[in-house]
């Protein structure tokens, strides 16, 4: 009250009812006049509403197809398109190297940070942290522990989660029942993942069910994790605070807690066997969490990192490691199934190899690896569908930055899309819109390579690629080894993208190869 009675002559209903109203318009109308003539990036084509709030963005993350949004906008104004009053999204393939430089690289956006847990480590997670040098420094820690020779020590485990996936599907084709491919995949990435940092499967595949509803969480955190991670900074303890009134809400913070709770469980759970297996009777088992405590143990003190770190690591392998992957396995399955030719190409691949005694089963990665049309099929398959089909933003360096011809100033927000990049015709061909892997043993496909950005690039590029592309490249194999698969019905995908663009149900009927 005492503020609205400042200036005596105006009534409280005055000052709600006109002053601040009409101060709400005036604003808004000299803020569309500045956003739209003089703001530095009010040169840049788009949607209008884009170009005056970030409302306009959220409405897309909603409709869950960004993606084909920005394809359309790009396809209409260029390689430039204002997809905010302050963030610039790009098509210029050019612009990869200078957006994600590894000298001196761009700062990521506060897009980031919502997703990072400040309750677990006192360091950030890699894929949150906007410091650079703070995210060089924590990195190396571990970077060792991600590599593929490092991954693969932990081959026998993956195979153990391969042959129970293709036990079960076994099972459904002899009940002659319609396998969910899409569930099951995500029940596969997870428990690869257990078996890497819990040393056990969680028992998705074993139990047929989504353990503990982490999948559930997760589905429930994404959609206002990401509505808050494309809105404005101000707007954010809004979105917050909503969480006491709205339900969805409230279940998103409480699938935060749940997720976290189950990354430490992990760790402590291991931690006790480590204590055990410290006997030098009981051999040590070498998957990724092993190594985490072996770093902690040698270099722990004098790197800080202890268990808090680790149990951030399990946590980051929670929630980037099963959906990411997941999403490329159903691609894979899915564009192979659309393509019954490529399909057949790719068996007739694996049975000349078994024929030589060249493959195993489960398949082994070195085998897999060896196999030019498998590959090319996986990468055709995080061509079209990238698991992440959100443009990645960084601010534009001091002293600004020139792209497809244009100059974006100091701070502003500029990033690529892969779904948009990986579609360019320059690059791709042609036919870049279409399912063609052979486009992988053409004579193009080392410049193909330069341009893909499904693991992101620079400095920020995945750190779980490797754990992932072990995943595709051991079950897809050994799938399509023991069984002839088909979708159940004709129907197209749906998509959903909230930065990770999940599929819906992918049901197929199978039956065995001999
Ligand atoms: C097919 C599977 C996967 C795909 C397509 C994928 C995709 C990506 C992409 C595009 C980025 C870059 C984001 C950016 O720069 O904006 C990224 C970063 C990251 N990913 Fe993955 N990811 C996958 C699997 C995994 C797995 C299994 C893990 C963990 C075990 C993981 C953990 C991370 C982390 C921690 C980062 C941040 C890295 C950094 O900034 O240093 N990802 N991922």
């Amino acid at each position: 009250m005492g503020l609205f009675t400042l200036v005596p002559n105006y009534t409280l209903g005055t000052w709600l009812g006109v002053i601040l109203p009409s101060a709400f318009v005036a604003y808004w109308v000299v803020w569309i006049v500045y956003a739209r003539t003089l703001h530095p990036l009010s040169a840049i084509p788009g949607p209008f509403w884009a170009s005056i709030s970030r409302a306009w963005y959220v409405k897309q993350i909603l409709s869950g197809d960004m993606e084909k949004t920005q394809r359309r906008l790009h396809s209409q104004h260029g390689p430039l398109v204002r997809i905010a009053p302050n963030e610039v999204a790009c098509a210029d393939i050019s612009a990869i190297k200078m957006l994600y430089r590894a000298q001196n690289p761009l700062r990521k956006s506060d897009f980031y940070s919502v997703w990072g847990n400040p309750g677990i480590s006192k360091h950030p997670d890699y894929f949150s942290v906007l410091d650079e040098n703070v995210h060089s420094t924590r990195r190396r820690i571990v970077n060792q522990v991600y590599s593929l020779s490092s991954v693969l020590k932990s081959e026998k485990f993956i195979d153990g989660c391969s042959k129970l996936f293709c036990e079960r599907l076994g099972e459904y084709v002899d009940a002659a029942k319609v396998f969910d491919l899409g569930e099951w995949s995500q029940w596969y990435a997870f428990d690869v993942i257990g078996e890497l940092f819990y040393a056990d499967q969680f028992g998705f595949m074993k139990n047929s069910e989504d353990h503990d509803s982490w999948i559930k969480s997760l589905d429930t955190l994404m959609p206002p994790l990401c509505v808050t991670a494309v809105s404005a900074s101000y707007v954010r303890p809004l979105i917050l605070c909503s969480a006491i009134t709205i339900p969805a809400a409230r279940h998103a913070l409480k699938a935060i807690d749940h997720i976290v709770k189950a990354a430490k469980h992990c760790v402590s759970d291991r931690a006790k066997r480590f204590e055990v297996s410290k006997d030098p009777g009981v051999p040590q088992r070498q998957d990724l969490l092993q190594q985490f405590f072996d770093i902690m143990r040698e270099k722990g003190e004098k790197l800080d990192f202890g268990i808090h770190e680790i149990e951030l690591e399990a946590y980051v392998a929670l929630f980037a490691g099963s959906d990411t992957t997941a999403i490329a396995l159903r691609a894979t399955f899915y564009y192979l199934m659309k393509h019954p030719a490529v399909m057949r190409e790719a068996q007739s691949e694996l049975d000349a190899a078994a024929a030589k005694g060249e493959l195993s089963n489960p398949v082994q990665f070195a085998e897999a690896n060896k196999l030019p049309l498998l590959c090319a099929t996986i990468k055709e398959a995080m061509r079209l569908h990238p698991s992440v089909q959100l443009t990645m933003p960084r601010h534009a360096p001091r002293g600004g930055l020139q792209i497809a011809g244009t100059y974006i100033p100091e701070g502003y927000r500029v990033g690529l899309n892969a779904a948009v990049i990986h579609y360019d015709k320059g690059v791709f061909g042609e036919d870049a819109d279409q399912f063609r892997p052979q486009r992988w043993l053409e004579e193009n496909a080392t410049n193909m390579d330069k341009h893909m950005l499904h693991f992101g690039a620079g400095t920020r590029t995945c750190i779980g690629k490797n754990i992932s592309l072990a995943e595709l490249h051991k079950l897809v194999p050994t799938v399509l080894l023991n069984f002839d698969i088909k979708m159940a019905h004709e129907e197209p995908w749906t998509t959903n993208n909230l930065w990770f663009s999940k599929q819906g149900k992918l049901n197929i009927v199978a039956t065995r190869r001999t």
